[in-house]
């Protein structure tokens, strides 16, 4: 249910984007069903008192920048595995259809819900700055180069995550916070596919053998358990061909209501 008047606001906000309008209700999103155009089909069956809703593009701002797709940055390894998931994305029926295949890219932006007001630090001129931080260094290849992919039946997901030059920790070497980061990230975004809005409640980390700054690595997630409002999720990041492990993970992500995200 609508809690707050923020969490009208953004469905308001959201539905005014499309042309589109929304009097009260559920709103209730979930990123697994998003459309293999990235765009995202929102619950609206639940909603009360609503006119024409269908499909209607994912929520970020207008034309966005899809940060998972392949640029020059990315180096061979980083490539080959993209190709791997990505062509494991749509399948061809006999009859020549298209339809979904075993696994999904998500795409990804550099700012989520571009209604959130973060209470009242995050004054309307700070909230036209904000970025995801994960996607906020312009230069390609520098920060963060990655595409996740999830597999549904499996209720496991796979990041394939090359590290720039801006990154470094150890000399020559990933930065712990920046693997942690990436980590959280895609264990985060796993909840969230699997159970709706989410926040990381704990996260447990055992750093195993340095990544080398550059490098293309691997972070595998898979669902452990779901309790109530409780998803455990568990993370290896891996050298591409997996016979290396560089770091293990176990995340406690607790669902939220979009009134949290908003201060409601
Ligand atoms: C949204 C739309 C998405 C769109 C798609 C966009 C995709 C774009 C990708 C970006 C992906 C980035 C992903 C980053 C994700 C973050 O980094 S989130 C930021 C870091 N996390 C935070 O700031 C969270 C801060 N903490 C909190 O807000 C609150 O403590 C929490 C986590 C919401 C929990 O509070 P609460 O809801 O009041 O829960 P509470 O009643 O305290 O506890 C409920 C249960 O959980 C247990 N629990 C709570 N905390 C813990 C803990 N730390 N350890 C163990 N048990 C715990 C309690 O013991 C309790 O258990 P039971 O007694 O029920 O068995």
């Amino acid at each position: 249910m609508i809690r707050t008047g923020g969490v009208q606001q953004i469905a308001r906000g959201l539905c005014q984007i499309m042309g589109r309008e929304i009097s009260k209700g559920n709103f209730n999103t979930n990123i697994s069903q998003m459309t293999p155009r990235g765009t995202l089909q929102l619950p609206w069956s639940s909603i009360n008192s609503v006119r024409t809703m269908a499909v209607l593009p994912w929520p970020f701002s207008f034309q966005p920048r899809d940060f998972s797709l392949p640029n020059s940055s990315w180096g061979s390894d980083m490539r080959r595995l993209y190709e791997h998931y990505n062509s494991q994305c749509e399948v061809e029926t006999d009859d020549g259809e298209k339809k979904w295949g075993v696994w999904r890219r998500l795409p990804s932006y550099n700012r989520s819900l571009k209604y959130a007001t973060g209470g009242v630090y995050l004054s309307k001129i700070i909230q036209s700055k904000a970025r995801l931080f994960t996607r906020n260094i312009r230069e390609q290849g520098a920060g963060f180069e990655y595409v996740v992919f999830v597999n549904k039946q499996e209720q496991k997901c796979v990041c394939v995550f090359q590290a720039g030059h801006l990154l470094e920790g150890p000399p020559g070497h990933v930065h712990g916070g920046a693997i942690a980061t990436m980590i959280d990230t895609v264990t985060g975004t796993h909840a969230t596919y699997l159970s709706g809005p989410v926040m990381t409640a704990n996260l447990n980390i055992n750093y195993r053998s340095p990544i080398s700054l550059g490098s293309t690595v691997l972070l595998t997630c898979s669902l452990d358990k779901k309790e109530g409002r409780k998803t455990f999720v568990s993370c290896q990041v891996t050298n591409t061909d997996s016979s290396k492990l560089h770091t293990e993970a176990t995340g406690l992500f607790l669902s939220i209501t979009m009134g949290h995200l908003l201060g409601g």
